[in-house]
């Protein structure tokens, strides 16, 4: 019996004698019940995380800033019967830029370079509630002018936990409006209740289908145009088609239909860009004016907090970005941002915004200068604000 105890026997071979014994190997059965429960408290984690953005837009439970708003954006518009948003009911035409003109490859159409200040890459923080909220049309768009400062207001306005943005230009209204509003509204970022969803493309301002376009989707889509002096506007405009095409000629030469009389030539989109009191008639037979902002280009450098101040009010934020936000970069030359949207480092506008302009013939700019005043005298009138150009 020994022998066969100290042959590894179980103690309940010995009736009566408890041998010291090791632990018996958990049966099948219960093994599985551990995998099984350790599965469940995977999954429970797994859920619980990613339930965390839902529950920052349930009331009470609000993470992230909701709520600064005082009137909260216009709903997108309701879901077509196949649960798409509505499309008109007709084919996009190719949008038509008011101002087309002899600069073959740059057009009247915004030419951003491809890369937005800020990369539609989210934040740490928004990639942790990515999955949650959900994709809106915009509440909000800033429709021009090229050249103007757009990219640093959409920069600036993004610091706002309310606003999110979508980095790059669409250029829906004006190149893609054939692919549909679904299509449109998959480019936006996810928001939660009472954030606006916001974009910028430049040259929807001088499209001819755009306001109606616009309307098309929502009514009370609030509107944004940063204005620049004319001149300004055009020698940048001339500035960047040069950084790319250093071949093209003068500015002077480009400018005049015919040198010796004066006449400029107003089909050079350089030129028919900055006659703003034209572009905005048609937006103003779609919107009331007090759907429309205008901000000073020239202010959004000398003072952005102001400016600042204005769009936030004209959105129905709370003012959130102020002059704490700012700081004037000498080697830049322009303000920059103490933090930029989900990062702690201070940030300046690329290079290809703040570009040295070249010298244009001081004569040519009186003469441009002259040309634009009656243009501007109009467009103050329709605005109700004297930008100060002349
Ligand atoms: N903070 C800050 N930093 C850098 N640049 C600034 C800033 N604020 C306004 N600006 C002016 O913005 C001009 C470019 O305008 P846009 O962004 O509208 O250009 S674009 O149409 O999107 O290409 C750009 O024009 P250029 O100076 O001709 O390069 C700037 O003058």
């Amino acid at each position: 019996m020994g022998q066969r105890l100290s042959g590894g026997r179980s103690c309940l071979d010995v009736p009566g004698r408890l041998l010291p014994q090791p632990p018996p190997s958990p049966p099948p059965v219960r093994r599985k019940l551990a995998l099984l429960f350790a599965m469940l408290c995977i999954w429970l984690y797994m859920f619980l995380y990613s339930c965390a953005g839902s529950c920052a837009a349930a009331p009470g439970l609000l993470l992230l800033g909701s709520g600064s708003r005082a009137a909260h954006a216009p709903p997108a518009l309701a879901p077509g019967p196949d649960g798409t948003a509505p499309r008109l009911p007709f084919q996009a035409a190719p949008a038509t830029p008011l101002a087309a003109g002899k600069e073959p490859a740059e057009g009247a159409a915004s030419q951003e370079e491809q890369s937005p200040e800020t990369p539609d890459s989210p934040s740490s923080i928004s990639s942790f509630f990515s999955g949650s909220g959900s994709k809106q049309l915009p509440q909000a768009i800033i429709i021009g002018v090229k050249k103007g400062g757009t990219r640093a207001l959409l920069e600036f306005l993004r610091v706002h936990p309310d606003v999110r943005a979508v980095g790059a230009e669409p250029h829906f209204f004006d190149r893609s409006y054939d692919k549909g509003f679904a299509w449109y509204r998959d480019l936006m970022p996810r928001t939660l209740e009472g954030q606006i969803t916001m974009e910028k493309t430049p040259s929807y301002f001088v499209t001819r289908e755009a306001p109606a376009r616009i309307s098309a989707m929502s009514k009370d889509t609030k509107l944004i145009v940063v204005v620049r002096d004319p001149v300004t506007r055009a020698i940048s405009d001339y500035t960047q088609t040069l950084s790319k095409r250093p071949d093209i000629p003068t500015f002077e030469s480009l400018m005049f239909k015919n040198r010796t009389t004066g006449l400029i030539d107003t089909s050079w989109s350089a030129i028919q860009i900055g006659i703003y009191a034209k572009h905005l008639e048609p937006w103003l037979h779609h919107f009331p004016i007090g759907q429309m902002l205008f901000v000073s280009g020239e202010r959004l450098i000398s003072d952005p907090a102001g400016e600042l101040g204005r769009v936030q009010d004209f959105l129905g934020l709370k003012r959130i970005i102020t002059d704490k936000h700012f700081y004037f970069n000498k080697t830049k030359g322009f303000p920059c941002l103490k933090k930029a949207e989900g990062s702690s480092k201070p940030h300046c506008l690329g290079k290809t915004k703040g570009r040295t302009h070249p010298e244009i013939d001081r004569e040519v700019v009186r003469r441009l200068r002259e040309f634009y005043r009656p243009f501007n005298l109009k467009f103050y009138q329709m605005t109700g604000q004297d930008f100060g150009w002349d």
